[in-house]
């Protein structure tokens, strides 16, 4: 469960009291993700979800989140708008911390996605990429190289508490990336965390995407290489080819890829492997153990980590270079 700050009925009351939002029915915190605590909420009006934004979130990026979502939302995508205040602004502050009313999606995560959701989602990602382009604010990916380092250098002391010799291995990792990373590839703004619990499904329709606090600009395809770390592997730790080739097909319905975003898909995927990892080993240790959050494994990204090392082209995720 992801409730980091707690909150209470008159503190929420007279947060309310600053939006058109109707009166307050009820509350509670909601039992998933990582990052934010949040809530739903009921009033009066409509069903609503309250996020406070909590340790990753910088709250000078929240424009960049917000406004994206309205623009995004602008340009037909499906996906949740903050509401805003009576005096306009979209963010305000509720238990010592940044927090927004965000609209509620209807539709619900899937638990075991088949190829045909594979292929929406591909779809949609890439309908995504599209719907960024011309949005005017800029948010460098804070977690790529540089942020990757400095994560790792938080973590590394302890990371062979985790699992023998993991020191050495990500500090080479870590080295590879740095020297192989491209450096030009076509970009714009990428969503950055598209899992399975960010995408709603109504039925075997996609009725939405959200959590846009990662979106930032990169290079878009790295955003399909999240989508095949995150949708396109089994439990046993086997990549699933068909998914894959789904989710690439359906991306490339929208948006064909360059030869040059093919090719990179495999070093592209080793470092988003590495990056979700790293924040999992980061959270493994830092966690309090009392804190009302499901710890995600990073040695699942671990193993993904090493099937992408083995890849040697594209082919291999279901694709001709
Ligand atoms: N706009 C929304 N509409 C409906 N449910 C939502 C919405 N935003 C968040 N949720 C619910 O809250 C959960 C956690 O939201 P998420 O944005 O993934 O959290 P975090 O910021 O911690 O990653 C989601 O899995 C979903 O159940
Ligand atoms: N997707 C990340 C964790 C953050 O995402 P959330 O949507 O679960 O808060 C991971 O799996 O490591």
């Amino acid at each position: 469960m992801a409730v980091y700050t707690d909150i209470n009925e008159i503190d929420l009351k007279a947060f309310l009291q600053q939006y058109d939002a109707g009166e307050l029915l009820s509350y509670k915190g909601i039992a998933e993700g990582v990052e934010n605590s949040n809530f739903l909420l009921h009033t009066s009006k409509a069903p609503l979800i309250l996020t406070l934004y909590e340790k990753r979130v910088e709250k000078n990026d929240l424009p960049f989140f917000l406004g994206l979502m309205h623009h995004l939302a602008d340009r037909g995508l499906s996906c949740p708008l903050p509401l805003p205040r009576k005096d306009g602004a979209l963010l305000g502050e509720l238990s010592g911390r940044p927090a927004a009313l965000i609209s509620f999606l209807e539709g619900m995560w899937l638990r075991k996605p088949e190829a045909k959701h594979c292929r929406e989602v591909g779809k949609a990602l890439a309908a995504m990429h599209v719907a960024g382009e011309g949005f005017e604010l800029k948010r460098p990916n804070a977690l790529s190289l540089e942020g990757w380092k400095t994560l790792w250098a938080k973590s590394k002391d302890r990371a062979d508490e985790v699992e023998t010799g993991l020191e050495t291995e990500i500090g080479d990792e870590l080295a590879f990336l740095a020297k192989h990373w491209p450096t030009d590839l076509p970009a714009g703004v990428i969503h950055a965390d598209l899992f399975p619990d960010n995408v709603f499904f109504l039925g075997d329709e996609l009725s939405g995407l959200i959590d846009f606090y990662f979106a930032c600009n990169d290079f878009l395809v790295y955003d399909l290489s999240i989508g095949l770390n995150a949708w396109c592997f089994e439990k046993d730790g086997a990549y699933n080819i068909t998914k894959g080739m789904a989710m690439i097909e359906g991306y490339q319905s929208v948006r064909p890829l360059s030869t040059a975003e093919i090719e990179a898909l495999p070093i592209l995927s080793r470092g988003s492997a590495l990056r979700f990892f790293l924040t999992r080993l980061y959270d493994w240790l830092t966690t309090p153990a009392g804190a009302l959050v499901v710890k995600k494994d990073p040695l699942e990204y671990l193993k993904k980590l090493r099937f992408h090392q083995k890849v040697a082209s594209s082919a291999e995720y279901g694709l001709k270079p």
